[in-house]
């Protein structure tokens, strides 16, 4: 699915919150139409450097591009869903309220948004809770909520800030297969993550440490170029740690 062109390019990137270096000067590209991967523990940047991606971190150093516009820039915004680690939903509202206030900041009205919602509720699987006020929710389906609200614009460009945590394989699965189907219309999706099983189901990987990249590549690549059985253990190998 990946044209080569890229949409996103870092460039020698660095942030730091008062004396922590939280991003060691970090280049990066992403093309359109991948499934990509920020994979690395708790700590390691993976959030800092996903807002910087959509501008709402801006580096100390170095500069970050979004569909080739220096970023921060705020007339992209229409063209990316982003999903944050934490959810920013109304829990007196229902589902579908917060859907149609999130719609009406995108310009999106009438009929076309109503059909939008349904749409989306389906692909997360939470049609039958579309009455339901929010703070009646489970922690997964706030954050299938959210997913919903990320997608409701069809942007070009998903980034999703750990998309599937508090959510049970059998659906993790069936979101999956949702982003490889928007994937398939032509969505480049960006996700952070910390389970290696996930890891597994992205085209590329950058794995991030203390704030530094220490590879970029497909899992197979990363796991061939280290011997690996697994990307847990291709993590460690670069990682300097004998698996
Ligand atoms: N606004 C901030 N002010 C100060 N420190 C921050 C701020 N945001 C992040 N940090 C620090 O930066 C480091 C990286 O945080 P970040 O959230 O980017 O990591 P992460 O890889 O996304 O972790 P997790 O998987 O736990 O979400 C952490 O040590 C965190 O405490």
């Amino acid at each position: 699915m990946s044209s080569h062109e890229s949409i996103i390019s870092i460039r020698n990137v660095s942030k730091a919150f008062g004396k922590q270096e939280v991003l060691k000067d970090i280049s990066l590209d992403i093309n359109k139409g991948e499934i990509f991967g920020l994979l690395g523990p708790s700590g390691a940047g993976k959030t800092t450097l996903v807002k910087m991606l959509i501008g709402l971190e801006i580096p100390n150093r170095g500069e970050n591009f979004l569909f080739h516009e220096k970023m921060p820039s705020l007339k992209l915004i229409e063209r990316v869903g982003y999903m944050a680690q934490s959810d920013a939903l109304y829990g007196e509202l229902t589902a579908k309220e917060n859907l149609e206030f999130f719609g009406s900041l995108f310009g999106l009205k009438g009929k076309g948004l109503q059909a939008r919602i349904h749409e989306v509720m389906e692909i997360v699987q939470l049609t039958e809770h579309l009455n339901k006020a929010v703070h009646n929710y489970s922690g997964g389906m706030k954050r299938r909520l959210s997913l919903a609200i990320a997608l409701l614009h069809e942007p070009e460009l998903l980034i999703l800030d750990e998309p599937t945590v508090g959510i049970d394989p059998v659906l993790r699965k069936s979101i999956w297969d949702a982003f490889y189907e928007l994937n398939a219309k032509g969505t480049t999706i960006i996700v952070t993550t910390h389970v290696m099983g996930e890891a597994e189901k992205c085209h590329r990987l950058a794995l991030l440490r203390d704030g530094g990249l220490i590879a970029v590549g497909t899992p197979d690549e990363l796991k061939e170029n280290t011997n690996s059985s697994s990307i847990e253990e291709a993590f460690l190998v670069y990682g300097g740690v004998n698996a």
